[in-house]
């Protein structure tokens, strides 16, 4: 009995230690990073905000890749220009590709089918050429340049005129975010709905009621998503819900749905109707359709890829991804300018003298205006405004710079620290567009929009729009700071890196202009 209970635990062990050694994984590799971790929270308690900061901290410390565990996930930061490169191009670019799906964001993004936080895959592939080809192509943006950007541009300049004139000593007192929002929101509007934004008579009005009622549901949706947070990382909090997040995030996407649900309705009604007069609508009138009707005349032919579910997602995800993004990066730009008077005039003097007094610019004047485009790729280093881009996702272990990266890693690339690299730019954190005159940023490495498949695909809208509405709102107006003191350039956390503070200026039409503003 004793030798058949030595020879039964003596089979265990063997039996043990051969499945030990058949289905050990090779020791991994992983980047180096902060040797304590706590319990369950892993890294969490270390991240101090704004998260950029944080994470360049400690890449200063550890090298230009770290390995950090985030509750139950693993997560590597890229904190240098080589690495981001080695990340987003070959076979490493695909095996990035993925997004986390972060259980917060789960209700915002319809089950993680939006364009910003799909997987790489068919769903992915479609929804990026219908945005391309009906959007955001170099084709659609030259057209939309002249038609709709100019038109809101317009818009946009004879609001501030009028709120001018009837302000004391015609400087009107704005604050610009606001006007800048409303002009991104009704661009989109107009080409993907066909829809105007509608204003009433009040000259201080400086949002339409539809642009307030999507930043109001943006500003609601972002805290929440960030309150809600930690349940990506303990998933008890999740449970817990002490908050009501929850429910108040169900809330307010239902808010939003049904705006978009009764855009869909209406543009349907109009197609139906432009059927009834013409027959089938033909593709060469597909230019004349928003992209909503360009979707509802696909979803004839296939019903199951173009979903109401596939528009509503799609479109509501481009303005939320096109309104934030580029009205931060002129607000920014701004702000830059006010505390750099001399630049200010010397961009205005650029204008003058390329464009002149007699008209306002157009996408024409833009390629004659090389110091303008310094003044946007300077305030894009400097504030780029997803400063860790989004969020990747490993879908296979691989390797990033010799270290092993399990698959289901997050993948986080630190633009705003890459950007304000010493070893790269000179005096990194000073104001400079001249760095990136007469080709002299030439060979330098920056990456505002992302790199690889997952690039931005709305850059030329957004270089385009920048382009104009800079240039015009300084062709048109001199603009001052609000008192004596220097405009605070303190940013604010989350995914978008806005102004802690809001930029409030003094705008005054500009004297020889008085004759184009009067003809807007
Ligand atoms: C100054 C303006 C903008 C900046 C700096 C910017 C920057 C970015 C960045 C850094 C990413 C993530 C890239 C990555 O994951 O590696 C991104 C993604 C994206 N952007 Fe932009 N963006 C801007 C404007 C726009 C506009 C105007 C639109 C469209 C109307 C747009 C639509 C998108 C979409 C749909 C994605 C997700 C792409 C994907 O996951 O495949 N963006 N953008």
């Amino acid at each position: 009995m004793e030798r058949f209970y030595y020879v039964a635990v003596a089979t265990f062990v063997l039996v043990f230690l051969l499945h030990h050694l058949l289905t050990r994984k090779k020791q991994q590799r992983l980047p180096p990073g902060p040797r304590f971790a706590y319990p369950i929270l892993g890294h969490l308690p270390l991240l101090k905000k704004p998260l950029q900061t944080s994470f360049a901290d400690l890449v200063s410390r550890h090298g230009p890749i770290i390995h950090l565990r985030l509750g139950r996930r693993h997560a590597v930061v890229v904190g240098s220009a080589a690495v981001a490169k080695e990340c987003f191009s070959g076979e490493l670019d695909v095996a990035i590709a993925n997004r986390p799906h972060f259980p917060s964001a789960r209700e915002v993004t319809f089950d993680y089918s939006v364009l910003t936080a799909v997987n790489y895959g068919a769903l992915w592939r479609t929804m990026r050429r219908v945005s391309t080809v009906h959007l955001l192509s170099a084709h659609r943006v030259n057209v939309m340049s002249d038609t709709v950007i100019a038109r809101e541009l317009r818009v946009m300049v004879r609001r501030l005129a009028r709120a001018s004139a009837s302000a004391p000593g015609d400087a009107a007192r704005v604050e610009l975010k606001r006007r800048l929002f409303d002009l991104s929101h009704s661009v989109l509007m107009e080409i993907m709905a066909q829809t105007r934004n509608t204003y009433s008579d009040d000259p201080e009005e400086d949002m339409s009621r539809e642009a307030r009622d999507m930043k109001d549901i943006i500003e609601e949706i972002i805290p929440l998503v960030g309150a809600a947070n930690l349940w990506n990382y303990v998933p008890l909090l999740r449970w817990l819900d002490l908050y009501g997040a929850k429910r108040k995030l169900a809330d307010v996407v239902n808010r939003r749905d049904l705006i978009f649900d009764n855009m869909i309705g209406a543009e349907r009604q109009k197609l139906r109707q432009l059927e009834r007069k013409k027959g089938e609508a033909h593709a060469s009138e597909s230019d004349k359709m928003g992209m909503i009707g360009v979707m509802l005349s696909l979803q004839k032919t296939e019903p199951d890829v173009y979903t109401d579910t596939f528009i509503n997602a799609l479109v509501s995800n481009l303005l939320a991804a096109g309104t934030e993004t580029t009205s931060t990066t002129l607000e920014w730009a701004m702000s830059l300018l006010l505390n750099h008077p001399d630049v200010l005039k010397r961009a205005q003097e650029e204008i003058e003298s390329n464009v002149g007094r007699d008209r306002l610019l157009d996408k024409n004047d833009l390629p004659r205006l090389p110091y303008l485009h310094c003044i946007i790729s300077e305030t894009l280093r400097l504030y780029p405004p997803t400063p860790m881009l989004l969020p990747h996702e490993a879908s296979t272990d691989c390797k990033i710079h010799g270290y092993d990266v399990p698959a289901g890693s997050m993948v986080l690339v630190n633009a705003y620290a890459i950007h304000r690299d010493p070893a790269m730019w000179e005096d990194p954190e000073e104001f400079r567009p001249e760095r990136f005159e007469l080709g002299r940023a030439e060979g330098k490495f920056m990456m505002p929009f992302g790199m690889g498949r997952r690039r931005c695909p709305g850059e030329n809208l957004a270089m385009r729009t920048m382009g104009l509405v800079l240039g015009a709102l300084l062709q048109c107006f001199d603009w001052t700071r609000v008192g004596d003191r220097e405009v605070d350039m303190a940013t604010a956390t989350g995914t978008i890196m806005s102004k802690a503070v809001p930029l409030e200026a003094q705008c005054k039409p500009r004297a020889n202009m008085s004759a184009v503003l009067q003809k807007i």
